[in-house]
């Protein structure tokens, strides 16, 4: 039996991106970028906070860095959001449960860091720190074995992987390939029915560009209540929007309950994002409260949490469509039937062209080509990523 190298060293790093510095942080663009534009959020109540998310913050934690060194010098690695209070976790308190272990405990690894952690976490930035450690276990593993982690996730169920956009511009989205587009939403209740007017003359818009068949979906990023949302949709059905996303607070299992009976046949309530663990998805699925989940897997507990997840919710037929995290979510939807698809993060500040999404961090980041990734740009081992040494890395904590 072959012996693996232990952990040696668990390292939490932040990369200092200030203004537009993007990477798995990938809110914190510049100036004018369309993933800040006066998209509709529930900080919309406050004038000051309308026009920019990252004036109210959205940018405020950056990028995670997380990597662990075995005794052999293999160094495994992940990125996500979180910086320095989720590099403090790391250091001060999970670092502990990995160091002197082997790897491929994976299991008792998140365990122990979950529940060591429950008196202060499990959801939001705990969690974000939990799947970063174990985003980074799952790269050196791939690296120990010389395998990318889709082998190890029980190997492609297809060959390829299908994306639709999400971003400014569904109209391009469908001219590079993309099997759908995915728009924020701009007007929130604050700005009354003239702003859900405008919501609808946009997707109409969009619609008599892309045609009747291709799929146009709303972000909503948690901004509406049951009944904007509800009238929402029903404004939107005869324009063909195939799902309402994310549409109200993620602690609103009630709301989403009632939407997703309010809503048109035929039309998807989804959501998942900014859930977490096995717990907080089944709650969605158990209070049916969507059709289709969006964990991320940097932020829902990373790849070993996410196994759990997608097989709850393959047993009740719900699809599995993590919300855009680049190589990290590439790698499970490949291997899994109920993730007949992918989401692709346009980067681009005018969304008019493919960048890779955590730019300008890893090296060697696949992008989709014609919508599409063959599988076989992923047969790399671990993530198939390096972290580019053109970025500086600090490490705030040590222990
Ligand atoms: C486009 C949305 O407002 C978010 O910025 C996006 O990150 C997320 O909700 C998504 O589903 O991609
Ligand atoms: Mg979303």
């Amino acid at each position: 039996m072959r012996n693996f190298p232990k952990i040696k060293q668990v390292r939490a790093s932040v990369i200092k991106g200030g203004e537009g510095g993007g990477g798995a942080d990938y809110h914190d663009q510049g100036e004018g970028h369309w993933i800040d534009n006066h998209i509709a959020t529930s900080m919309g109540r406050y004038p000051e906070y309308r026009q920019s998310r990252k004036s109210f913050g959205i940018n405020v934690l950056g990028t995670l860095v997380v990597e662990i060194e075995a005794d052999d010098g293999t160094v495994g690695f992940a990125v996500t959001t979180g910086g320095e209070p989720a590099a403090y976790m790391v250091e001060k308190h999970f670092a502990r449960f990995l160091e002197g272990r082997s790897p491929f405990d994976y299991e008792t690894i998140w365990d122990q860091m979950y529940f060591a952690s429950q008196y202060y976490g499990r959801k939001g930035l705990v969690v974000n720190a939990i799947s970063g450690v174990d985003l980074a276990l799952w790269d050196l593993m791939g690296r120990l074995r010389g395998e990318p982690v889709y082998h190890m996730l029980g190997g492609a169920v297809r060959n390829e992987l299908q994306f639709y956009a999400t971003g400014a511009r569904p109209d391009l989205a469908k001219q590079m390939g993309f099997i759908g587009g995915k728009m924020p939403l701009l007007h929130g209740p604050i700005e009354g029915d003239e702003g859900l007017k405008k919501n609808v003359e946009m997707l109409a818009d969009m619609r008599s560009k892309c045609g009747d068949d291709f799929w146009l979906m709303w972000d909503c990023w948690m901004a509406l209540d049951v009944n904007y949302a509800t009238r929402l949709a029903h404004a939107c059905a005869p324009h063909g929007l195939k799902w309402i996303e994310e549409a109200i607070s993620p602690d609103d299992y009630w709301g989403y309950q009632q939407l997703k009976k309010n809503v048109p046949a035929g039309m998807l309530v989804t959501t998942g994002e900014h859930e977490a663990t096995r717990w907080g998805f089944r709650m969605l699925m158990e209070m049916e409260c969507c059709d289709l989940i969006q964990p991320d897997v940097g932020w829902c507990g990373g790849v070993t949490e996410l196994l759990k997840i997608s097989a709850m919710a393959d047993s009740r037929g719900i699809m599995v469509v993590p919300h855009g995290s680049s190589v990290y979510s590439y790698h499970f939807v490949i291997t899994r039937h109920n993730s007949p698809f992918a989401e692709f993060l346009m980067m681009a500040p005018k969304a008019d062209h493919v960048a890779p999404m955590f730019h300008p961090q890893l090296l060697g980041e696949p992008v989709p080509e014609n919508g599409r990734l063959n599988v076989n740009k992923l047969d790399k081992p671990g993530f198939g990523v390096e972290l580019n040494p053109e970025v500086k890395l600090h490490r705030p904590y040590t222990h």
